[in-house]
């Protein structure tokens, strides 16, 4: 028994090292965890497993979305993931279906981070160009790329020449996307590293908002700051001040949760109480911390707040100049670990869409039906159920320095024995 228990744990150990030698960043081979089942499971019983895994929606599975052909060329052409969905709503008689399509870019960095910084960026606008071009042409309304887009996300290393890259909110990377917001009739969210040269030059991690007229909206700044593993954004810039603001465009009410954010609960409430029908998530996030947790979070915050979500995960490993350490007595290294990509939609109806691939740039659209917000409201109620007088009243005391957790012992445990 010792030494099958022995063998069990032998060959989960061999099976990630052998998932660590896909040095593409795929999955055993496969695109995405969607594309290795369909691939290896018999139709009726990936059918049964899709349903377990991303849920119905309208009691059926996701719909797929057709594309026009020139943009799935496109996609072949450059190598470039392709998908997408539909999420309906229940027909209503009052309201008409409040549609939109939106969509979300993953991408690797397009040279390495030692060349220089100008050719960097330049070389990031050249591939995005592209997608966001096949975003426009697949009628897209509302666009969200990766945190920290224009750049390697270079906040491991704790060298502040990075900080090169930053700009402000009406810089390069904000003017190139007004252009192609008012070509595609578009609103795209653009998250960057923000200088705030009105400010005394500081540093924020910041989502632009532009709108479908290519003028600026407005931004948001990232609530919470990650000091967890390599990432060092602590070194940088602080927590954001701009609150949890939701944005009214032209295609429905939105808001911006960046990356670590979405590890707070009440971060989410936050953007839901504000109104927002969709939360963007741009994240960068590596494999071996939070992968695990990547699928289940957003699709929490979507079903607790009755709003849709979309997460989005740069993808690719960047290997920096100088190796750094992690403070954890473990050898430097130069890299981050693998941006696993995996970006998605989840519904307030608990259904999600596949992810898209864990090693490749990508295209993920979705026509939501934002009716389907309030009729989740409706159905389960949560903010009627909800007890935020209770809650309140309990991180106000949480808040004072005389704060006495409420813990009932029993009284057994500290009774002396007879
Ligand atoms: N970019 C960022 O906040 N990453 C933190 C790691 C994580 O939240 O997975």
């Amino acid at each position: 028994m010792e030494k099958t228990q022995e063998t069990e744990r032998d060959n989960g150990v061999a099976a990630v090292t052998q998932q660590q030698t896909f040095k593409d960043g795929s999955i055993c081979g496969y695109d995405s965890l969607h594309s290795l089942l369909s691939a290896n499971l018999k139709p009726h019983i990936f059918q049964e497993v899709s349903r377990l895994l991303l849920g119905l929606n309208c009691g059926k599975a996701l719909e797929l979305l057709s594309l026009p052909e020139s943009v799935k060329a496109l996609s072949s052409e450059h190598d470039f993931d392709l998908q997408a969905f539909r999420f309906c709503a229940d027909k209503e008689f009052l309201r008409e279906p409040r549609v939109v399509r939106v969509g979300l870019i993953q991408n690797s960095i397009a040279l390495p981070t030692t060349a220089h910084f100008s050719e960097q960026k330049r070389a990031i606008f050249q591939k995005l160009k592209l997608i966001i071009d096949a975003a426009g042409a697949s009628g897209v309304n509302i666009l969200c790329l990766q945190e920290a887009w224009t750049m390697p996300f270079a906040f491991c290393t704790r060298e502040k020449r990075w900080c090169e890259f930053a700009e402000p909110i009406n810089g390069e990377s904000t003017q190139f996307l007004q252009e192609l917001a008012q070509k595609h009739n578009m609103v795209i969210i653009s998250p960057i590293l923000e200088r705030d040269v009105h400010h005394g030059d500081t540093l924020w991690n910041t989502a632009v908002i532009i709108g479908n007229h290519g003028n600026i909206i407005g931004k948001h700044r990232k609530n919470h700051i990650p000091r967890v593993g390599d990432f060092n954004e602590s070194t940088y810039y602080m927590e954001g001040d701009t609150g949890h603001p939701v944005f009214e465009t032209a295609y429905g009410k939105i808001a911006i949760n960046i990356c670590y954010g979405r590890h707070h609960p009440l971060n989410w409430l936050a953007f839901g109480l504000n109104g927002a029908e969709i939360v963007f998530n741009p994240s960068a996030t590596v494999g071996e911390l939070s992968e695990p947790m990547w699928p289940i979070e957003a699709r929490n915050a979507a079903i607790a707040n009755s709003y849709f979500v979309g997460s989005i995960n740069r993808v690719g490993t960047e290997t920096f100049p100088n190796p750094f350490t992690s403070g954890d007595g473990k050898p430097q290294h130069a890299d981050f670990g693998h941006f696993y990509g995996s970006s998605h939609f989840s519904a307030p109806d608990a259904s999600c869409t596949p992810s898209l691939s864990h090693h490749k740039d990508g295209l993920l659209i979705s026509d939501m039906d934002l009716n389907l917000c309030r009729q989740l409201k409706d159905k389960w109620g949560f903010r009627m159920t909800a007890r935020y007088e209770l809650y309140a009243e309990m991180l106000s005391r949480y808040l004072k320095p005389d704060f006495e957790p409420q813990v009932v012992s029993d009284p057994l445990l500290h009774k002396k024995p007879s």
